[in-house]
């Protein structure tokens, strides 16, 4: 609490309220995901400037957030002022975790990472959904396809097939009570994790030991230096940015709550896009696996609500100072 409060007054970036549940917090509490990370210390594990601080960070800056309502059924939601937009990094991988680098690679959640996914739908258990979007890649699906199943609406994530008029046509739902008792899955390949090039499969430690820590830093996290014939994270946001503007700000603007599953770069371009971050400051914004986040979009803005909450907390969720930002 109190290095929170240190942390707020000197970075001047996160109210600060007492935790009014804290009791019942779990150890695992994680306050957000949502990491910048350059010099002093803001949180435990963490080197500055918190957004939101680092996850493992004990304390977290809550309040208890105003959420959206969605129709109790039906599955066109009423024409709505706000919406709910959450964002989720996919679970542990099976190459996250031997610290391989992915990219474009379509490898499984490990059990590790299953569990991620769950946790994160606990968390989001009490906020509508009405439209879900996944990268192309099995990881973010699972991540979707298991948090959804801890919603407390018990809706059925159904993925949208439009790869082909006979694939569309063959998954047709023909009971208006069953469709809305579902919630519509697309997944979009420009919502993929960057295309890691020559990197894809090679051990990270491994890399850093043959290139230098500063070459694969500079690979991984700058803005417009590509690793070896792949994209740079500019590259990565001009798809996944174009994509989130064309089809899913057009959902949030019409009322339906949308959460995005997807990856550490393809989220990294879409939060920058979103909270206006330089190429400067997006080098050390880090997002966790499998905690979500959530943004309400309000008259054209997006206001940052931080990670919601464990189950225990329903109603208080992880809160940094509201920075409104027009999408107009
Ligand atoms: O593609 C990968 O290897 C990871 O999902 C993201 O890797 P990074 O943290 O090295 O960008």
């Amino acid at each position: 609490r109190s290095r929170m409060a240190a942390c707020t007054s000197q970075h001047a970036l996160i109210s600060v309220k007492p935790p009014r549940a804290s009791a019942s917090f779990g150890s695992d509490r994680r306050a957000g995901n949502v990491r910048f990370v350059s010099a002093t210390s803001c949180c435990p594990g963490s080197r500055k400037l918190g957004l939101v601080c680092a996850s493992n960070s004990q304390s977290s800056v809550i309040e208890p957030a105003k959420l959206p309502s969605s129709p109790e059924s039906g599955s066109t939601p009423k024409k709505s002022s706000e919406a709910a937009l959450i964002l989720i990094r996919h679970g542990e991988s099976l190459w996250n975790e031997k610290n391989l680098f992915t990219g474009c690679v379509d490898v499984p959640l490990t059990p590790k990472g299953v569990n991620e996914a769950i946790e994160a739908g606990k968390r989001i258990c009490n906020i509508p959904v009405d439209v879900i979007y996944t990268s192309s890649l099995i990881r973010a699906q699972m991540t979707a396809m298991l948090a959804m199943m801890q919603h407390r609406r018990k809706k059925v994530p159904i993925i949208v097939h439009k790869e082909s008029e006979r694939a569309h046509q063959w998954s047709q739902v023909y009971s208006e009570e069953t469709k809305k008792q579902s919630i519509p899955v697309i997944t979009a390949w420009q919502l993929n994790e960057r295309m890691y090039g020559e990197l894809q499969g090679l051990n990270k430690q491994e890399t850093a030991d043959l290139f230098g820590k500063d070459q694969v830093h500079e690979w991984r996290r700058s803005y417009d230096i590509p690793p070896p014939n792949g994209e740079s994270l500019e590259m990565c946001a001009e798809r996944a940015v174009s994509y989130f503007k064309e089809q899913i700000i057009p959902q949030l603007v019409s009322g339906k709550h949308v959460m995005i599953a997807a990856h550490g770069n393809s989220l990294r371009s879409i939060i920058m896009h979103l909270d206006k971050l330089t190429s400067q400051e997006v080098i050390s914004l880090e997002l966790s696996t499998g905690i979500p986040m959530l943004y309400i979009f309000k008259e054209g803005k997006f206001i940052r609500r931080g990670s919601p909450a464990g189950p225990s907390e329903a109603g208080v969720y992880a809160y940094t100072k509201v920075r409104v930002f027009s999408i107009f």
